[in-house]
Parts: structure tokens; C-alpha cells; sequence
């Protein structure tokens, strides 16, 4: 037998093979609302002209392609913090923090994750909402914690189960981890309110859980970086101290280009430079050190005034074309003649949104309208534009009635 006989064929991954079966789809009215891409009103991926105005600045540069330290770009993962936790925080200012650049998103949270598996002396289990992104199960097991659910959405409202969550956050054994998602939840598009959050906070105080935020939406959700930020900011205002997993696929629309950072808070700047020792001998042997385009790209519309006020408008822009989608979904989802209750489709916010849709009526949706998503019923609302959205409606209508 050949060496890698006893290799299994592994399942295609339940976001990433949602697209790869929309590509072979030859029908001219399918949609794809699998993948979480921002695409705009005529279904094209968008380079935000902010991002291309950055490339040209450093093109004409002619830097060179020296390694990057292990921790990343420093002008990149300084403005990267400032951004995240306000350029009046105290934690920063005392250099509290140690911000590493990542592989995106989820390169922050698996350098994280291991840092977390290595040195962290509670509980080394962590707890995600209910539903949560796939991908953050494996990326936690494979870097040796348990994964617990906590209650996070209820199927009965569309909604947030504050008091599910309450009862099970109040469980969860003393000094475990407990996972957040800053804003813009991903499947359901279901975010607490502010005065929920100050609850979280309370509970979370009183388990002493360790809080990790994963923040992949930042200005995307609302619209406005500072109101996404929001519930960061006052967990460290109320002295958590907190871990951070942030991404600029989303908001900077950097997908391919992997740009991301992850941040401890700790208690002392001594604090934070034996973390930043640690976590660059758990870089070293992973990727060495990070990729070098992409964060010069956000670095540089982070630090240059006119560029960072242009992409806040984009990024606005990107917001306010999913608001739209949303509110367009209900109004058509109404000319059908639908008698259930959508208004959990304007109540979500970001990049998803949870549909309630069944999975027996998600097969039917794609087999008989070609329209692909995501098993549990999640849509990704960057995939719907003025002119399918009441093909969707009509769509939905069909297999819900
Ligand atoms: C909550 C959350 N965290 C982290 C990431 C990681 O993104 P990054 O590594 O590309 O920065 C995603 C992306 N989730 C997407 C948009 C894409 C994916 O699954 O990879 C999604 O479709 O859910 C996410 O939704």
C-alpha cells in the first residue's frame, strides 16, 4: 500500500464549499450568499480606492522586501490598537498592551490560542456563543483547549437569548476563557445591546473569565469604527484585561492580503514585554515572521489623515449598501405576500444575516432557485444587490410559505 494510504478524504469546509459548488452552478440567476466577501450593488468584489491610493503612495516608496520583525510592523500594529481601543485609552498609553500583527483574523486568534494553551493559568477551556464561526473550534482545539458553548441566539426570536446567556455565563467554572465577538456576530448578525453588555461584563467579573474578543468587522457592522468598538473599549474601561483578535478582510476589504492583529492586555508594561517575549517564541517556529504588503497597505491609510478619513467613508459606504439590502429583503419579502415576521432581517447587523431558514428549505432554495448558502440558514447580505433582491424575496417566499 502507498504511504498516505490510510489518508481519509476530508468534508469541504461548510463556508468555503458553499462557493466552490456556486461556481459549477450554471444557472444565469444564481447567487452566492455563502462566503462572507463584501461585493457591490452589481456583485463585484471592491478594492476600496483608499486601498489602492495606499499602494501607489508605497510603490512610489520603492521599499524594500526585508523580513519583518516576528511581531509584525510596528507602525501597522501600533495604529492597529489606537483603533481598536481609542487614542485615549489608558492601557495604551502605559503601554499595557502587546499588539502582534497576525495572518488575518484567524492567524490572531490561533497565535492566541496557543499563547492562551501555553501560559494561561486558569481553566483551559474556552467558551463560544451558540452558534459561533466554524472556525473557531478547530482553531482552539488544534492549539490544545477544550471548546464549550454557552447560549447566544434564539431560534424562537431570531434575536439574542440574554437570559440563556446570562444562566450559562454565570455557570461557566471560575477563570475560563470566554470567547466575544466585538460586533457584527458571525452566523447570526445577532449583537447584545449596550446595557446587555454592561450585564456581560458584570457576570464575566464575577466568573473571573478571561475575555478574548474577536473583532473582524470593525466599522463594517455599523458604519462607524468607534460604535463597533464599542463593547472592547468598555471591557477594558471596566478592567478587564482582555485578549483581541482583529481583521482587515472585512473592513478594508484586505482578504487575500492577510491582515491582522492580535493584542493581550496585560497588567504592566514589565507584563507586557514578557507576553510579547513568549508570544515571539511561539511565532518563530509557526511562520517566522508576517507577510509585508498587506500591513504596509493598512498602515498606511491608519496613518495618514486624509486616506484614514477617506476609508471611513468606505467603509461607511459598504455598511450602509448591506443596511439597504436588508431593509429591501423585508419590503420585498412583503410583496410576496409573506405572513412571517422578517423584521430579525433588519435587526441583524453585518455581514450576516440568520434567516431562520431551515436546512430542509436551504436544499430546496438552491436546488430549485440556485441560490447558495450556508446550511444553518445564514445568508451573507454582501451577496445581494438591487437587482436580485427580489428574485431572493420571491425565493424565500416559495420555500418558507
Ligand atoms: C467572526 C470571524 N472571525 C474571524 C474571521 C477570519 O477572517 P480572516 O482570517 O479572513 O481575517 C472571520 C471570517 N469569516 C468569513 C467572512 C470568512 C471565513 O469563513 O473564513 C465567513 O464567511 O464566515 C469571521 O467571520
Amino acid at each position: 500500500s502507498s504511504i498516505w494510504s490510510n489518508v481519509e478524504m476530508g468534508p469541504p469546509d461548510a463556508i468555503l464549499g458553499v462557493s466552490e459548488a456556486f461556481k459549477k452552478d450554471k444557472s444565469p440567476n444564481k447567487m452566492n450568499l455563502g462566503v462572507g466577501a463584501y461585493r457591490d450593488d452589481n456583485g463585484k468584489p471592491y478594492v476600496l480606492p483608499s486601498v489602492r491610493k495606499a499602494e501607489d503612495i508605497i510603490r512610489s516608496k520603492n521599499l524594500d522586501k526585508e523580513y519583518l520583525g516576528i511581531t509584525g510592523l510596528a507602525e501597522f500594529t501600533k495604529a492597529s490598537a489606537i483603533l481598536a481601543f481609542g487614542d485615549n485609552c489608558d492601557a495604551i498609553k502605559n503601554k499595557r498592551n502587546v499588539t502582534a500583527q497576525g495572518i488575518s483574523g484567524t492567524g490572531s486568534l490561533r497565535i492566541g490560542a496557543n499563547f492562551l494553551s501555553k501560559f494561561y493559568p486558569g481553566v483551559k477551556e474556552v467558551w463560544l456563543p451558540k452558534p459561533s464561526w466554524g472556525n473557531h473550534t478547530p482553531i482552539f482545539k488544534h492549539a490544545g483547549i477544550e471548546v464549550k458553548q454557552y447560549r447566544y441566539y434564539d431560534p424562537s426570536t431570531c434575536g439574542f437569548d440574554a437570559k440563556g446567556a446570562y444562566e450559562d455565563i454565570s455557570k461557566i467554572p471560575e477563570n475560563s476563557i470566554i470567547l466575544l465577538h466585538a460586533c457584527a456576530h458571525n452566523p447570526t448578525g445577532v449583537d447584545p445591546k449596550p446595557d446587555q453588555w454592561k450585564e456581560l461584563s458584570q457576570i464575566i467579573k464575577s466568573r473571573k473569565l478571561f475575555p478574548f474578543f474577536d473583532m473582524a468587522y470593525q466599522g463594517f457592522a455599523s458604519g462607524n469604527i468607534d460604535n463597533d468598538a464599542a463593547a472592547v473599549r468598555m471591557f477594558v474601561n471596566e478592567g478587564h484585561n482582555i485578549a483581541l483578535a482583529q481583521s482587515y478582510a472585512k473592513n478594508m476589504g484586505l482578504y487575500g492580503e492577510r491582515v491582522g492583529a492580535f493584542t493581550l492586555i496585560c497588567e504592566s508594561e514589565e507584563e507586557a514585554k514578557r507576553c510579547e517575549s513568549q508570544l515571539k517564541i511561539i511565532i518563530r517556529p509557526m511562520y517566522s515572521n508576517p507577510p509585508l504588503s498587506g500591513p504596509r497597505i493598512a498602515s498606511t491609510i491608519l496613518n495618514t489623515a486624509e486616506l484614514r478619513s477617506q476609508w471611513l467613508t468606505e467603509v461607511k459606504g459598504m455598511a450602509d449598501r448591506i443596511i439597504t439590502m436588508r431593509s429591501q429583503l423585508v419590503e420585498n419579502l412583503k410583496k410576496e405576500g409573506s405572513s412571517h415576521n422578517w423584521q430579525h432581517i433588519t435587526d441583524q447587523i453585518g455581514m450576516f444575516c440568520f434567516t431562520g431558514l431551515k436546512p430542509d428549505q436551504v436544499a430546496r432554495i438552491t436546488e430549485e432557485f440556485s441560490v447558495y448558502l450556508t446550511k444553518d440558514g445564514r445568508i451573507s447580505v454582501a451577496g445581494i444587490s438591487s437587482k436580485n433582491n427580489a428574485y431572493l424575496a420571491h425565493a424565500i417566499h416559495t420555500v418558507s410559505k
